[in-house]
């Protein structure tokens, strides 16, 4: 393969007169330009060959195809790459030269088919899978659209609802799944695959087998009024669900035009849409998105050492609260033996209580079987001493946020744990070197910071100090992709990545209404923007309580950029802590369903006396975009800070933080993609106008002055970082 080129194709005829293409491109074999114009020329090839009778194209490696390479999107974004003519692969390509053929062909389908992959095999004439294959258009998730044609023949193949129920949520189904709803044509075993798929080939041509155009077919779409019906319901839940977002409207666009006024039409129209939302800002998010989240796993230093994670065969937990039951839930649920300690029978009997009711609401789900449940559970034993730390390879410490306490149990760990055993602790703020104080064990002592609900939520930080080995990161690194999450790898400081983010924008939030913005207002703007929720909203739901501790941790550490406001003080002082009482920000109902409180105005009045601020009429009457700015500026000023001190060596890492720990809209590509969307000069002069109106909370840090002073983007790299990691 030419060192420039991206993937590639195979062919080899057999003495049957079956061509068999072989798609090329590790590790997914994705759809590159070059496998793409590699295969049109195989099969060009194939078609005018006497001794070729039919074609089987079929994936490198186990995997059939991951879909257009998305790399390629970048490309074209940026302007490295032309684009080909409109229509030039879907129609020109996979629908005139491959499925409009003279010679049938069939997909051989293994591991997995998803979007253009996907797409491909449905130009084929039969498709023949192994169990288990993952196939699904995936596309909407990325901010594009199923671009070879997946939007007619999907339908075609499925019916319509299921096809719209593929596409907009994005989820594959299973081989089995797409056999019974007409998608794929058989499964067999995978060393059965390539036979079956050219017999199948063979017995098209003798006319055997059906000889289907899928693009062809009408049978599983519904009556023209009906389908109307159908996807206009599709476009109201579409408005609601993704109302930020213009591309899941421009496909439903594609696959009406195809209903509507047939195949080609439905093709062109799906050609013209998909070049159009290549250029969405909100494309241009998502794709970013999906290479940092792969990225966040690659630590400069770390991984790039050549060391391979150790077994971790036994993981214990302290502390059977609402964060430790949540982490072994997690573990448990990816076959991790976990010992859980408490200190006393009744707080472990609640412990294991939680881990319990967090399967059971699967089972109540129907998304995990009795069996499953009880083998599940019986891999969580409780302990009330240290006795059985004896052979654990690793221990999390999730119990309450005190020093000292946590010193005493790490003191408590190095005598009973093995030498080897990792020792983490889930601490959300504070110093690890200060928890492994009076230990000597701090080239094993590492930050494993799960966010609430653990066994739910995607994020894991790593927080790793200056003496943390690369090892012990590699170890954790490794568990965090068995059971599932998204690790990012910090330095230690006070909040780490995602709670130091997360401060500014309730600090900013507080700041608002104590000068007269409307609370509800803000949330609803917050909303509208695209977080799951406003500040107050979220305030209320995780209890005033643990925002007290969090703000105290700030206040104590950040001084000079703390907006003290008594809001929440004062509102606690009344008993009334958030929507666990009832009563924060907003009142609450049996439901837990919030509506405005008019008697928050007594405590916002009250706060303001004492911090002896006004209403300033310009704040009373921002507008959407103003309260998204003084909201959000302060947090990219911080991520600023996080990102210059080395806390997080990548931008890309900050952006996915952000999205996974604090709900930041994926479609704005993190807070430093977004930033950089607006300019570090404009953010740059309005965070400076502010500390000049309102004072240094929003002061620029050094960092964002100087790439305003170069109008460099905010997430280029740090050259000389003081690096934590
Ligand atoms: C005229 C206008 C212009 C026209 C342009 C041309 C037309 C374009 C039309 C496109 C039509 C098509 O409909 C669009 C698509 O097909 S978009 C792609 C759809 N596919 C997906 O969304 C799948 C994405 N991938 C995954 O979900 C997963 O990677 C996985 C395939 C399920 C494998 O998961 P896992 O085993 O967990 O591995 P990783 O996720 O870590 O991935 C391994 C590495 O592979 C890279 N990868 C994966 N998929 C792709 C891909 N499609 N393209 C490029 N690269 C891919 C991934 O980044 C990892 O790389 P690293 O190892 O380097 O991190």
């Amino acid at each position: 393969m030419d060192s420039r080129t991206k993937g590639k194709t195979v062919m080899e005829v057999g003495g049957d007169g079956v061509a068999v293409i072989t798609l090329i491109n590790p590790p997914v074999n994705s759809l590159s330009f070059d496998v793409l114009y590699n295969l049109k020329s195989n099969y060009e090839e194939a078609l005018s060959r006497n001794d070729v009778k039919a074609i089987v194209i079929t994936g490198a490696k186990g995997k059939f195809s991951g879909g257009f390479d998305i790399s390629g999107f970048g490309e074209i974004q940026k302007g490295t790459r032309k684009e080909p003519k409109v229509g030039y692969i879907s129609i020109d390509i996979i629908t005139d030269l491959l499925e409009a053929a003279r010679k049938p062909s069939v997909a051989a389908i293994d591991g997995l088919a998803l979007g253009g992959g996907l797409e491909l095999s449905m130009a084929c004439h039969a498709r023949i899978s192994t169990p288990g294959a993952q196939l699904g258009l995936p596309e909407l998730q990325l901010g594009v659209i199923p671009g070879f044609g997946g939007t007619q023949r999907l339908p075609r193949l499925v019916g319509l609802t299921k096809a719209l129920e593929m596409i907009l949520t994005s989820k594959p189904v299973r081989a089995e799944e797409g056999h019974s709803l007409g998608l794929i044509d058989a499964v067999v075993p995978s060393a059965e695959l390539l036979t079956t798929a050219r017999r199948w080939a063979l017995d098209i041509v003798e006319r055997r087998k059906p000889w289907i155009s899928s693009l062809l077919k009408t049978d599983k779409l519904p009556p023209l009024g009906e389908a109307r019906e159908i996807l206009k319901f599709a476009r109201g839940q579409t408005r609601k669900q993704a109302p930020n977002m213009k591309h899941p409207l421009m496909c439903l666009d594609a696959l009406e035009m195809g209903i509507v006024s047939g195949p080609r039409a439905g093709l062109e129209k799906e050609a013209e849409v998909g070049s159009q939302v290549i250029s969405l800002d909100t494309t241009k998010g998502l794709i970013h998105v999906f290479f940092s989240q792969r990225g966040t796993a690659k630590v400069p230093g770390v991984t790039d050492g050549g060391l391979v994670p150790r077994k971790i065969k036994k993981v214990a937990i302290i502390g059977g609260g609402l964060m430790g039951s949540g982490i072994a839930t997690a573990l448990i649920l990816s076959n991790y033996p976990v010992i859980l300690k408490e200190v006393n029978e009744k707080f472990l009997e609640a412990g294991i209580g939680r881990v319990k009711a967090n399967l059971q609401s699967r089972v109540r789900k129907g998304s995990m079987s009795k069996e499953k449940f009880e083998k599940t559970m019986s891999l969580l034993k409780g302990s009330l001493d240290y006795e059985s730390f004896r052979d654990v390879d690793m221990v999390i410490e999730a119990v309450i946020e005190n020093i000292s306490l946590k010193q005493q149990i790490f003191a408590d760990l190095e005598k009973y744990c093995p030498q080897h055993c990792i020792l983490a602790s889930n601490t959300s703020t504070i110093d690890l070197n200060k928890i492994g104080e009076r230990t000597k064990s701090q080239d094993r002592i590492v930050g494993a910071h799960f966010f609430s609900p653990a066994h739910v939520m995607p994020l894991l930080e790593i927080v790793r100090t200056n003496h943390t080995s690369a090892q012990v990161i590699v170890d954790l690194l490794d568990v965090g992709k068995k059971i599932k999450k998204t690790p990012v790898v910090v330095g230690n400081c006070t909040g780490f990545a995602v709670n130091r983010m997360f401060f500014p924008y309730t600090q900013a939030a507080m700041f608002l209404v104590e000068r007269g913005a409307d609370p509800y207002l803000i949330d609803m703007a917050i909303s509208k923007f695209g977080m799951p929720m406003g500040p107050f909203r979220l305030c209320d739901l995780v209890g005033f309580g643990v925002a007290i501790a969090t703000a105290t941790q700030f206040i104590e550490n950040f001084p000079e950029r703390t907006y003290k406001s008594m809001i929440i003080p004062l509102m606690q002082e009344d008993k009334r802590a958030g929507e666990a009482t009832r009563k924060g920000f907003y009142l609450y109902d049996d439901k837990r369903k919030a509506k405005p409180d008019p008697e928050l105005k007594k405590y916002i009045e009250k706060a303001r006396s004492i911090s002896g601020g006004n209403v300033d009429p310009k704040l009373v009457k921002l507008s959407e975009k103003e309260i998204i700015e003084m909201t959000f500026f302060p947090v990219v000023n911080e991520a600023c800070r996080v990102f210059a001190e080395g806390i997080a060596v990548k931008a890309a890492d900050l952006d996915i933080a952000a999205i996974m720990g604090m709900g930041f809209p994926p479609y704005r590509g993190g807070i430093m993609f977004w930033a950089d969307s607006m300019g570090s000069k404009y953010i740059y002069s309005r965070l400076d106008e502010w500390s000049k109106t309102y004072g240094d909370f929003f002061k620029p840090c050094a960092f964002l002055a100087e790439r305003a002073s170069k109008g460099a983007p905010l997430s280029a790299p740090v050259e000389q970082a003081r690096s934590r990691l």
